[in-house]
């Protein structure tokens, strides 16, 4: 953000053009919440203070009564302007009663634990009824790593400003927001800077497809037999034409169109029309996990590698092997061990996920609430899912899924992308309270949204 803003004032455009601009299209949205009801607009010192200096004058002008309470005097210049350009009245610290708050006391600028005043002011606006709104980061939030530095509110309404920030889809900030709504404010963000995934778009097969076409894909299953299954209910609805289980176990409750392949893996992996790979749920930890592991990695196609296979990966087995044909998706334990033993020592989950990629050169997708993707093509944050995903089996099938994405197209990032997609998109579909196998029966259910 800083950068993007640097260029646009190198480019021309003053600060208090810039805040006059996020000021006036959070005003916007703040009149229309509040339609005739009173507004608090808690005023920081830093230039988040400025906006709301800008958005209270802004209100006032539209005829909303409004009322500052700004515990300490602007200390940037540019704020400093927004102040004296507002007319009304101003509190230092008492929180008068009111139906809409809006929040500026800190934003990206926050930069240690809040205290004192300002913690008090926090502490009373969790506690009082009405509704909030966070001026472009909750304030007690610090914006890059999404890591609560004070009193906690619950908001309904987060407005970021003239991009997103990582704190707006990394926990636990994430789920203080609310509603998230970017206002623009005319910044060209760095070709790098890390993303909001855009919607997939799914083509269905050619005209001419026929199953291998489609993708092979071989799920490489190991001691526990439901975990691959789950993987593999997934992955025939997600679009490979294709779906091979290699297990030397039986599989009775296996459905009918899935081909189990009994044996030796090294052959079944020999097959030179297989699209992708997926190893490691139901893969178990031991020395007979271990080298099916290194058999399927061996054969140098892209592969989804999950679950069990997570805690065998290391940088031996990988110095052997392209890595750059793996995508890893850890939850948050699975990628504390994969730092653990890839020597990484981050602290927050995009640092950590980033460190996992530049050393290793894997795609990481760092899943959970908050699904972080780092690859090839940079960090993409993905809009929050149904938390009915956080039951027992939901990440088989969303390794299924990227596994069979993978299959049809052999590009991992993308992959991952949709996978994320159309495991928030079935839960969707499903409501309340389902199952694991629930939710891959609903995958092509779910892809008919991307197509
Ligand atoms: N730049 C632009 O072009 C645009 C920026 N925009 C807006 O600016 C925001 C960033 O503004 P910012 O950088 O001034 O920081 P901000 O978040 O207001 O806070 C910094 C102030 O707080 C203080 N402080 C920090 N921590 C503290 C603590 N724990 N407890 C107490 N004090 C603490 C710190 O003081 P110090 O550390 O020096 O004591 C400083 O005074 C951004 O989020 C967006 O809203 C938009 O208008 C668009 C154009
Ligand atoms: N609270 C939540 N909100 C949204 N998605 C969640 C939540 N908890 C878990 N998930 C998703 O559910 C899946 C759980 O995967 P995982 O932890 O590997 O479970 P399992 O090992 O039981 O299959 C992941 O895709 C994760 O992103
Ligand atoms: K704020």
């Amino acid at each position: 953000m800083r950068a993007a803003e640097q260029a646009a004032m190198d480019g021309g455009v003053s600060e208090w053009e810039l805040m006059q601009r996020a000021g006036e299209g959070a005003a916007q949205w703040v009149a229309r919440i509040a339609a005739g009801r009173a507004v608090t607009v808690l005023c920081g010192p830093g230039n988040n203070g400025g906006d709301g200096y800008v958005i209270a004058e802004s209100l006032k002008r539209r005829g909303v009564e409004v009322v500052v309470v700004a515990p300490r005097e602007p200390g940037t210049d540019t704020a400093k302007t927004a102040r004296s350009h507002f007319q009304g009245e101003i509190a230092d610290s008492e929180l008068p009663s009111s139906q809409v708050y809006v929040d500026c006391l800190f934003g990206y600028g926050l930069s240690r634990r809040v205290e004192g005043v300002f913690a008090e002011l926090l502490e009373r606006l969790a506690a009082v009824p009405g509704f909030k709104i966070a001026i472009d980061v909750p304030s007690s939030v610090a914006s890059d790593s999404g890591e609560l530095l004070g009193p906690e509110v619950s908001y309904d309404l987060t407005l970021a400003l003239g991009g997103w920030k990582l704190a707006h889809f990394t926990m636990p900030a994430m789920a203080m927001m609310g509603v998230k709504r970017l206002v623009d404010i005319g910044l060209a963000l760095p070709g790098d800077a890390p993303r909001l995934s855009v919607t997939p778009s799914i083509s269905a097969p050619a005209t001419d497809a026929h199953k291998y076409k489609r993708g092979l894909l071989a799920i490489v299953a190991g001691e526990m037999p439901g975990a691959p299954i789950l993987a593999a209910e997934a992955a025939m609805r997600a679009g490979a034409g294709y779906v091979k289980l290699a297990s030397e176990h039986s599989h009775p409750d296996a459905p009918a169109d899935l081909v189990i392949v009994d044996g030796p893996l090294s052959e079944t992996m020999a097959d030179d029309r297989l699209s992708a790979i997926l190893v490691g749920p139901g893969l178990g930890r031991g020395d007979d996990a271990r080298k099916r592991l290194q058999i399927a990695l061996a054969t140098s196609r892209p592969a989804i590698v999950d679950a069990d296979a997570l805690h065998l990966l290391d940088p031996e087995m990988l110095g052997q092997i392209d890595a750059s044909n793996i995508a890893v998706t850890p939850h948050e334990g699975e990628l504390t061990a994969l730092c653990r033993t890839f020597g990484i020592d981050a602290a927050s989950k995009l640092e950590r996920a980033r460190a996992l990629h530049e050393k290793t050169g894997m795609t990481v997708l760092a899943k959970g609430p908050d699904n972080l993707l780092v690859g090839a093509s940079g960090v993409r944050f993905f809009p929050t899912g149904s938390s009915w995903l956080s039951t027992a089996g939901t990440g088989d099938v969303l390794a299924g899924i990227a596994a069979s994405r993978l299959a049809v197209h052999g590009d991992l990032f993308k992959a991952c992308g949709e996978a994320v997609w159309l495991h928030q998109e079935a839960a969707h579909l499903l409501g309340p309270a389902f199952t694991a196998s629930e939710l891959a029966a609903v995958v092509s259910e779910a892809m008919e949204r991307f197509l």
